[in-house]
């Protein structure tokens, strides 16, 4: 039997979350011993955020580009997918190679180590042959793989997950979109404006149905004028592909056929392959459940997708900051004798970064780590119009019993939205807690959703009360103005 090797941490996954945490407590003084198995820094950089919104910018500049005609001109736009795969496989993911973040993690002391692990009981993770006891800790920023529903005959095709999608070469003439959620929307309106037939098949009555209505309503007609096809309500009952391509027949006797098909119905945290069976945790679950420290279980923690709480990068590296200051918490409070100028020990390392973190206010010294709080947690859908979020949605409000009142304003009517010509898509919508006086919940639609968004999230966050949000000044003409008009449509 393999003797173990003992190290103050494992980290086991290094993609957003976990990279980030190993990196920082390597730079802290631990030992950190960060397993991957495919590339460091996970999904967003080589297969989401990052290459999607390389592919959503050039698409977006076609676009705009279209909008010459009737502003300022003509203008003739024949798009061209190769700089775009070019940029993506140079610039972003440097050909799907990681020798630069394997190295940003060892120069900060990290120690790397490639391959697939798993717990070998408690505190210990076994990669291959070797094995880790782990004196302060175990990280788990595990990810989540592309669902693929039991849909007879998919499985023996060769479909595309966002993996594939984002690799292409050469783009097909037409593609099947199952899921319109929000990977399924932006790829999908990225295609259609370089040319690619585009069907977005979806099961549920709405697109984006994790959002607004009015939300879904808005990309669904973007998407259409785009001439990307969607049908809502799709049972898809059978799926077939020859040398003509994909077909997909439906329940109710529909048939959508196209080159290829993209498989866009959401994600699951692969909990089966872990071995947390040998440290007492259930690994049926859809996601790993963790508290507001995102412990597990004790001496473990989960970062990023795997913990359910929103697939977001910047839910990866919130969640990240947490574990990092309870994690150097955990370690000075299991030598409390170490040195806290960090000199002493490995341990005293640990703790002098935890003071000069818990200075700057980014961590906290015993007993003072920050919880999570999801209650302003945002998002964005970078289709155009981009879709921004904040906390809850109406329906849910209204679902918690929340006294809710709603305020709306279109971008139409705000003098930016006129200038600009936004299309009826465009909007501010407001959730209030009419009890509380302040707002639970925003969405902000248009040509700069995401970026409207801020102080939108700010208010939730902070729970500005609506009379100070009422009697802000609001920058003219921007189309953040339009925050104000929904303001004054809540009733007061
Ligand atoms: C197409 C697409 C677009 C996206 N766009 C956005 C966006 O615009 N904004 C946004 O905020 N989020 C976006 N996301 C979501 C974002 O990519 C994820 O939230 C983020 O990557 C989560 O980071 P993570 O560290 O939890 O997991 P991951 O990035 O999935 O990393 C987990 C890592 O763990 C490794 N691993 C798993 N099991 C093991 C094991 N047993 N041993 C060793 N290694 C293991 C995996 O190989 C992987 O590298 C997008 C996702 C996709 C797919
Ligand atoms: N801009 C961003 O921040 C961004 C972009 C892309 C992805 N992401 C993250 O990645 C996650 C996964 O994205 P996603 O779009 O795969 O998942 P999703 O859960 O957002 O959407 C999946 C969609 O597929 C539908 N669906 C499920 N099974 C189906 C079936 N058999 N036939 C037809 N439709 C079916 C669902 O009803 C849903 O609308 C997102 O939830 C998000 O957190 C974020």
């Amino acid at each position: 039997m393999t003797e173990p090797e003992l190290v103050d941490v494992v980290v086991l996954g290094l993609g957003v979350g976990g990279e980030e945490v190993a990196g920082r407590l390597a730079e802290a003084g631990l030992s950190v011993v960060g397993i991957e198995r495919n590339l460091v820094g996970g999904e967003c950089p080589y297969w989401g955020c990052i290459p999607s919104k390389m592919m959503i910018r050039a698409a977006n500049a076609i676009a705009e580009a279209r909008r010459v005609d009737g502003l300022a001109g003509t203008a003739q736009v024949h798009p061209d997918w190769t700089p775009v795969a070019k940029r993506i496989r140079d610039e972003a993911t440097a050909n799907w190679d990681d020798t630069a973040a394997v190295r940003r993690f060892t120069d900060k002391g990290g120690r790397f180590v490639r391959g697939s692990g798993r717990f070998d009981g408690p505190a210990r993770v076994r990669v291959g042959e070797q094995v880790f006891q782990a004196r302060h800790g175990i990280v788990l920023g595990t990810g989540t793989k592309a669902t693929v529903p039991p849909i007879d005959g998919l499985a023996d095709t060769p479909y595309w997950t966002n993996r594939e999608a984002i690799e292409v070469e050469e783009l097909p003439e037409s593609l099947l979109v199952l899921g319109g959620g929000a990977i399924g929307l932006e790829l999908a309106q990225v295609f259609a404006r370089f040319g690619v037939r585009v069907t977005v098949l979806e099961a549920s009555e709405r697109v984006l149905l994790v959002e607004e209505p009015e939300a879904s309503e808005a990309v669904a007609a973007a998407l259409r004028a785009d001439g990307v096809q969607i049908q809502t309500q799709v049972k898809a009952a059978r799926i077939e592909h020859d040398a003509d391509g994909f077909t997909l027949r439906g329940a109710g006797g529909e048939e959508f056929t196209a080159d290829r098909l993209l498989v866009a119905t959401g994600r699951r945290a692969h909990l089966d392959e872990l071995g947390l069976d040998t440290i007492g945790v259930d690994a049926g679950r859809r996601y790993l459940s963790v508290d507001d420290r995102l412990h597990v279980t004790d001496g473990v923690w989960a970062v990023g997708d795997v913990t359910g709480e929103g697939a977001f990068t910047h839910v990866a590296m919130y969640q990240a900051a947490i574990v990092v200051a309870d994690v150097l918490d955990h370690a000075r409070r299991a030598d409390p004798g170490a040195d806290p100028s960090g000199t002493a020990s490995v341990v005293g390392g640990a703790v002098g970064a935890a003071s000069a973190l818990a200075a700057t206010g980014a961590s906290g010294s015993a007993g003072s780590v920050p919880r999570a709080d999801y209650r302003a947690l945002p998002r964005v859908t970078f289709t155009d119009p981009e879709i921004g979020a904040v906390g809850l949605t109406e329906r849910q409000a209204r679902e918690r019993g929340i006294n809710v009142q709603i305020g709306f304003s279109k971008l139409s009517s705000n003098t930016r939205g006129w200038i600009h010509k936004t299309d009826e898509g465009g909007f501010i919508k407001l959730i209030a807690d009419a009890d509380q006086g302040v707002l639970i919940g925003a969405t902000s639609a248009g040509p700069a959703g995401g970026e409207v968004l801020s102080g939108l999230v700010v208010a939730v966050h902070a729970a500005v009360p609506l009379t100070q949000l009422r009697h802000m000044i609001y920058a003219y003409p921007t189309f953040h103005r339009a925050i104000s008009e929904a303001l004054r449509n809540l009733p007061s």
